[in-house]
């Protein structure tokens, strides 16, 4: 029994020490086990989020260099970036690209995007556009490419006579004892492209009307700042603080309440089936190609030329500001373009309103080295979206294209880091005792207005900007007219033309050229 009890005894003892054991070793296992996955899978997502968060604001002050330095490293592979307000998926690669244009506009938006990145709800007096493209029709599309392009060759002569007066009076009030006028280039190209668009859009009268030119104006500041404010706060807080900036700006109110005077008579006109006078201009055409069955109503209008002032101002004044500040800085070509629109070509050009194919290249060259975008063809998810190479996207991601990289490339553009000016056009037009400055072509000549996979500033695919023909004219106009009108020359050519915010470069207001009116003018 002893030895029983003993050998119970010792039988009992050694359950324990193997229960202990085991228990120790447990406690081990499920410590190491939490070190090594758990704590440490905490620790890899806590260090992950904080380098997110630090690059997401980083890429506020440094975007174009941040997706620069990730396409170098990218091979031709989808990559991540992330912004304080979401977290956007590059893709560079043609067959990548394609997936953007073809994937359902129920799934990827581009409305969803532009919305995110204007804030319409506070920056344009309301206006809640639907996510989905096409929800309300897209009539707008037609009344863009095809009734506003059509119409530029009647409206061409006109836009001439009233921006050459302007630039002049515009460039007078800077005019220093030496009868040189030290201009702040981006203030007044912003000036030139307000008139020459609100006279497009609205029609000569609006464009005569002072506080609606200077509304409209400052519109296009004041929106982007109150989006960007809204952007960068938390959602929460944006709800409070959205309505209280817009209510202290007044631009967009005299805007849409201007507008809406003249949409108003019109919508009225068309349901009483009236045709007092015909009406050749923006608010006419949208409003015409609005769905039939459900024609949209004088706010509707309003609402979609808002949103179309703000994209077409900001990106046309940039980018003409630009090519004239390139000229500046490559006089070289100052002679040949004047040859070119001093020659029967400007005729042609306002004919057709196409064509001066030097001018239109250097303009090109010009958007190819200081585009105003980073990021182009950006669409947000309303679903989630997987492409064919795995990445994936969660609803309120971006998929986008890395514009200026992919056009900084060498494999698309040789010297890709050198100006030249006259590289996309046809080499069978060139005339070498004036043209000596070049030297590296494009294997193929293209227009300003080509769209393909190389070149995405006017977007891609089916959704390419409408307005590009449009625009591409009224900047060749302004700086035509420019340099038809004086010599022009940079105050300081080593200071910093541009600063950046998010993906987008912007000329700064302070520099300043030199107008010096031409001894033949
Ligand atoms: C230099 C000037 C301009 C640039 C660089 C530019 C660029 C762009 C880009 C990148 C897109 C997005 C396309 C995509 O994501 O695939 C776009 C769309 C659009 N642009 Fe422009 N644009 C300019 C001028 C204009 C002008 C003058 C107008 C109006 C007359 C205009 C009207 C539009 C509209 C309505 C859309 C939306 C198209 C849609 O929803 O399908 N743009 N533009």
């Amino acid at each position: 029994m002893d030895a029983f009890n003993f050998s119970s005894a010792s039988h009992h003892d050694n359950r324990n020490i193997f229960a202990a054991v085991s228990v120790v070793i447990a406690i081990i296992a499920v410590l190491h086990s939490w070190r090594d996955n758990s704590v440490g899978y905490l620790f890899r997502r806590v260090k992950q989020h904080v380098r997110n968060r630090a690059s997401a604001w980083s890429f506020l002050l440094k975007g174009p260099t941040m997706i620069q330095t990730a396409f170098d490293k990218s091979n031709g592979q989808p990559f991540e970036m992330f912004a304080p307000d979401g977290r956007y998926i590059f893709v560079s690669a043609p067959e990548h690209i394609k997936e953007i244009d073809t994937a359902p506009d129920t799934i990827l938006s581009l409305q969803a995007a532009s919305k995110q990145m204007l804030q319409p709800v506070y920056s344009m007096h309301g206006f809640n556009w639907f996510d989905r493209r096409g929800t309300e029709g897209v009539g707008f599309i037609r009344a863009l490419r095809t009734l506003l392009t059509h119409h530029l060759p009647a409206i061409l002569p006109d836009l001439r006579i009233a921006t050459s007066y302007r630039l002049k009076a515009e460039v007078s009030k800077y005019k220093t004892l030496e009868g040189t006028s030290h201009v702040p280039i981006y203030p007044t190209m912003v000036t030139l492209v307000v008139l020459a668009n609100s006279y497009s859009f609205f029609g000569e009268e609006l464009a005569r009307n002072e506080p609606f030119m200077k509304a409209a104006l400052t519109y296009v500041e004041q929106t982007f700042l109150i989006a960007e404010i809204v952007r960068v706060i938390p959602r929460t807080l944006a709800k409070f603080v959205g309505p209280m900036l817009a209510k202290r700006v007044s631009s967009q109110k005299i805007v849409y309440k201007e507008l809406m005077f003249i949409a108003e008579e019109r919508v009225r006109d068309r349901d009483l089936g009236l045709k007092t006078k015909t009406h050749n201009d923006c608010i006419q055409w949208i409003m015409e190609t609005s769905p039939k069955q459900n024609p949209w109503n004088a706010q509707r209008v309003v609402f979609e030329l808002m949103a179309i002032w703000f994209g077409s101002v900001h990106a046309m004044s940039t980018t003409a500001t630009f090519a004239l500040q390139d000229l500046c800085l490559h006089q070289e070509y100052i002679e040949p373009l004047r040859k070119e629109f001093e020659g029967p070509a400007y005729a042609s050009f306002e004919k057709a309103a196409s064509g001066l194919p030097l001018l239109d290249s250097f303009i090109k060259e010009s958007a190819r080295l200081t585009p105003v975008e980073s990021l182009s063809t950006r669409r947000q998810a309303l679903k989630p979206f997987t492409l064919s190479t795995g990445a994936r996207l969660s609803v309120g991601d971006w998929l986008c294209t890395p514009v200026q990289a992919l056009m900084q490339t060498e494999t698309h553009y040789p010297q890709a880091l050198s100006f030249n000016g006259f590289r996309f056009v046809d080499p069978a037009l060139f005339d070498k005792e004036d043209m000596a400055p070049n030297e590296a072509f494009q294997s193929a000549p293209s227009k300003l207005t080509d769209v393909g996979h190389t070149f995405h500033v006017w977007g891609t695919g089916r959704m390419a900007c409408p307005g590009r023909v449009y625009a591409a004219a009224i900047m060749k106009l302004l700086v035509a007219q420019v340099i038809t009108e004086y010599d022009i020359e940079l105050v300081d050519k080593q200071e910093q033309r541009w600063w950046v915010w998010r993906s987008s470069m912007l000329p700064k207001d302070k520099t300043i050229v030199a107008f010096k009116p031409r001894a033949t003018s």
